[in-house]
């Protein structure tokens, strides 16, 4: 990436007036970073207590690697007179700063606009790139599936990267001509302080439900996380919440934004009506104007007023958005369907309980006369275990048929993962359900169990490539393996009337 850059540590630490400095200021610095594999000379390498470890642990790894300035909050037992510690009482914190002021504060010219939620993230970030592209703007994109600048697609392993991948991408943006950035804002990274020092131009709140309770513990936490970035938005910015949402105005009541609203329910600032749906599209008002819209199911009506509104706060013009609206399809996997011959197949990354809940009330809505609802679902691994009985039960409660199965074991035990999900089956449902730890195997149960015209929703894993079993990532697309089982079903069925 083109962003090589050094700076005088003299003049970066003016981003972190608190910093106390012990060894020479007059330092070049080439790199930032947090990992000590990463540390090189040059480098300032910043110790962060994580989760798993705590990087103080590592001071003396980077140092050997060449690095000569440490950030840390502990000093080291030993230190050395060749190498400049700067201390501060939060690293985290001073990475933020540190890493806009590295990268010249990339934020601070570009209309940054960041999305945060339990769900619809991904899709309203999507949707507000693709919309601003139309509107013939240079644009960048930091999402779950993947970033982007302009046409070039690069690879992400996180929701919202670390401050200084976070900070060298902007910038990268920034340089190439962008002048709107739209970016998925996680909870995690609001925590962790990825995304302090930056300066953004608008927040949206989409919704607030059931996830990641791992890491935040309790529910109040987790909204004290989202509400923490809306906390942080400049005087300046918009902070706009959907206010169906019970939590959508506590999100924004200590905020120094201005404070716009948005709902299907009741009066806001952009207020919207769904008129009615097909597996094709919807049609909807959006303060007073009808549009017909490539994307179904009521959630898809919460993100494109959401993404509305945000164009309307950005300064664009409501004709001209709604046009190019209008035109747009779903983020990958995103209520994907994949084609197939007298069957809807349908795949979606729906893996909290709350959007199972609202993908299964969108296709129960969409169903015509009595064909069959076959959900194929399971939990990842190593994540919050809270949500898998309740997924199980939704599935249960809005499909004809289920088939339970892994989602990403990753270092869990897939068996125990699908008995905790069995727990929130109700005796009555059992019949409906059918256990297949594989999940190509659960793919091909649920076209043999499908008849003529059913639906068949494969939950959970949407746009991923891969399956992660015990730290191996295994190439899995959902879409492709459902598309597989299709072909050979068709297969299968000539066959047959052949004989
Ligand atoms: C739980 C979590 O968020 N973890 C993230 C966190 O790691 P951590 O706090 O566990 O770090 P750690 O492993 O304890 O290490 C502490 C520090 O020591 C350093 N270290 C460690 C070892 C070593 O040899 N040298 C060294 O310097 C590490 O680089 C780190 O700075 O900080 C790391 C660097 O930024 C992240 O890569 C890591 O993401 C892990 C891989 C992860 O899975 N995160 C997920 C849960 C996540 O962040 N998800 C959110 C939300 C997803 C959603 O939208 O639903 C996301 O934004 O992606
Ligand atoms: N506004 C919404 N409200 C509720 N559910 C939604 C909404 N938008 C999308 N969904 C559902 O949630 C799933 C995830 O959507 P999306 O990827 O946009 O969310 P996200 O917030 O980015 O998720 P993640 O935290 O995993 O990045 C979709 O596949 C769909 O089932
Ligand atoms: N960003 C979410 C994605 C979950 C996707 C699901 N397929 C899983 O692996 O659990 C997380 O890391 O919790
Ligand atoms: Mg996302």
């Amino acid at each position: 990436m083109n962003t090589a850059n050094s700076k005088q540590l003299e003049v970066l630490l003016r981003a972190v007036p608190e910093a106390a400095v012990i060894g020479t200021l007059a330092r070049e610095i080439g790199q930032l970073t947090l990992d000590s594999r990463q540390a090189g000379p040059g480098s300032l390498f910043v110790a962060l207590r994580g989760t798993q470890t705590d990087g103080h642990r590592y001071i003396q790894t980077a140092v050997e690697l060449g690095a000569r300035t440490i950030l840390c909050e502990e000093l080291p037992a030993l230190t050395r007179p060749d190498v400049t510690y700067v201390q501060v009482l939060d690293s985290a914190r001073a990475l933020g700063l540190l890493a806009s002021a590295f990268y010249d504060h990339p934020s601070h010219h570009l209309k940054l606009v960041g999305v945060t939620g339990t769900n619809g993230k991904t899709s309203t970030a999507t949707l507000l790139f693709q919309l601003f592209r139309g509107l013939g703007y240079r644009c960048g994109l930091l999402s779950t599936v993947q970033n982007q600048i302009e046409d070039e697609v690069i690879p992400t392993t996180h929701t919202t990267p670390d401050a200084v991948t976070l900070n060298q991408l902007l910038a990268e943006m920034r340089q190439r001509g962008c002048t709107h950035v739209f970016m998925e804002v996680s909870s995690h990274a609001v925590v962790q302080q990825r995304i302090t020092g930056l300066t953004f131009a608008g927040g949206i709140f989409t919704n607030i439900s059931h996830d990641h309770l791992d890491f935040h513990k309790t529910f109040d936490h987790y909204i004290a996380a989202k509400k923490g970035f809306f906390d942080q938005l400049p005087p300046q910015a918009f902070a706009l919440a959907n206010i169906d949402d019970r939590r959508g105005s506590v999100m924004v009541q200590n905020t120094r934004a201005r404070v716009e609203t948005y709902s299907l329910q009741t009066m806001a600032t952009f207020r919207g009506k769904m008129l009615s749906e097909t597996f094709q599209g919807m049609h909807m008002q959006i303060n007073n104007q009808e549009v017909w819209f490539r994307l179904i199911g009521r959630f898809n009506a919460y993100n494109l007023l959401g993404v509305y509104g945000a164009a309307i706060l950005l300064g664009e013009a409501p004709e001209e958005v709604l046009t190019e609206l209008s035109g747009l399809g779903s983020p990958p996997g995103r209520f994907e369907l994949v084609p197939a011959t007298g069957l809807v197949g349908i795949v979606d990354y729906a893996h909290t309980p709350d959007a199972l809940l609202n993908v299964l009330e969108t296709i129960v809505h969409l169903r015509e006369g009595n064909e069959q609802i076959i959900t194929v679902v399971g939990c990842g691994g190593n994540r919050d275990a809270e949500k898998r009985p309740r997924m199980a039960a939704i599935a249960c409660r809005h499909s004809d048929r289920v088939v339970l199965t892994s989602d990403n074991p990753r270092h869990e035990d897939p068996q125990l993962i699908l008995d905790q999900m069995l727990q929130g089956v109700p005796p009555l449902d059992f019949k409906k359900v059918t256990v297949l730890p594989d999940r190509r195997e659960a793919i091909a149960r649920a076209l043999e169990l499908a008849e003529p015209h059913d639906i068949i929703l494969i939950a959970g894993k949407g746009h991923e490539t891969y399956q992660e079993i015990k730290g191996v990532k295994y190439d899995f697309d959902d879409r492709e393996v459902l598309r597989e089982a299709f072909e050979h079903r068709e297969r299968f069925l000539k066959k047959d009337q052949s004989h």
